[in-house]
């Protein structure tokens, strides 16, 4: 690193949630190991403030990103930490992902207080989920089962089971490991059926685009996961050509094979019926050739016809 930025201090944007302050202090551990001094800046988003209504109808693109990023403009803060599942598709012309954590584990979980709880093909269970996708997924694979709203940050869906407002809790993994529930794990979902949000599992770090190149190119050492930015290349460029936002159950994982990069994504409806999912595989370089690809394959398969559907019985 070059010897000015031994000064510098990053003064780090993030929400005040557990897990957003996990994240950001990860970040900020890594920075100071890097020679950064650092600083936290704990900022609410929208997503923080409404409670009272599911993220589909707040509606807006960049529920938990938007107040971060005029913070970024602004200058009050060098960087913004997300969840990389929370970022939009496409962030605003004058900002740029510039780096994205290593990966955690990707899978959904279930949490329960009940260390004897099952989950059957035949299940009737009430689940917590605040989540279009894992909604639609669970009508799809576990027909029976009733979904219930779980709105708030995980403290607060915790306190709704242990209040048996549902017998399970739906959540990624990565949230789960991070806050340290696992012993309330009572079911792992495979990947290939619960198929992630683009990005789940990874913390994306957000600048100015006018930041000074070598402090980004500072900032891009210390904390970018190559394997992890090749795959959320991959699925982002996914996204974006779907135009799913973050309330469309769309879904995408892309992963690092011995020959290049290998991304299966699709749509399901929002009763589960209707379910496209296709894999492509290609060499790196392509690899957000290869999401636009994934993406327009679906829509031509009818996945355009589902997205209309959704925003059709939404009033958008
Ligand atoms: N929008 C909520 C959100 N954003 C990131 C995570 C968990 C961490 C991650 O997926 O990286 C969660 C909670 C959840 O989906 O269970």
């Amino acid at each position: 690193m070059a010897e000015n930025m031994q000064d510098t201090t990053i003064r780090i944007g993030t929400r005040g949630s557990k897990l957003a302050l996990w994240q950001a202090e990860t970040v900020a551990e890594k920075l100071q190991a890097a020679g950064f001094q650092t600083e936290l800046v704990i900022i609410s988003t929208k997503g923080d403030q409404v409670l009272d209504k599911s993220l589909a109808k707040i509606g807006s693109k960049g529920v938990f990103t938007e107040e971060l990023e005029v913070s970024l403009r602004e200058g009050l803060v060098e960087i913004a930490v997300h969840s990389a599942k929370d970022v939009q598709s496409t962030i605003p012309a004058d900002l740029e992902l510039v780096a994205f954590m290593e990966r955690e584990q990707v899978n959904d979980v279930l949490l329960s207080f009940d260390p004897n709880f099952k989950l059957e093909r035949e299940s009737n269970a009430i689940i917590g989920t605040s989540s279009t996708r894992r909604r639609a997924q669970l009508k799809k694979f576990y027909p029976n089962i009733t979904t219930a709203e779980s709105r708030g940050n995980l403290q607060t869906r915790l306190r709704k089971l242990e209040e048996k407002q549902f017998d399970a809790l739906m959540l990624a993994y990565a949230g789960v490991k991070r806050m340290g529930y696992e012993d309330l794990i009572v079911h792992h979902f495979s990947e290939d059926e619960f198929v992630p949000a683009t990005g789940q599992g990874s913390v994306a770090i957000e600048c100015a685009k006018s930041l000074e190149p070598e402090l980004k190119k500072g900032l891009k050492q210390a904390l970018n996961h190559t394997e992890t930015h090749v795959s959320l290349l991959a699925e982002r460029a996914f996204l974006r050509t779907m135009e799913g936002g973050c309330s469309i159950p769309t879904f995408a994982l892309a992963r690092l094979t011995d020959n290049g990069i290998c991304i299966t994504g699709g749509i399901i409806s929002l009763d589960g019926q209707a379910l496209l999912r296709e894999t492509l595989e290609g060499p790196t370089v392509t690899a957000e050739e290869m999401g636009e690809e994934l993406a327009n394959i679906i829509l031509g398969q009818g996945g355009d016809e589902i997205l209309k559907s959704i925003r059709a019985e939404r009033g958008e």
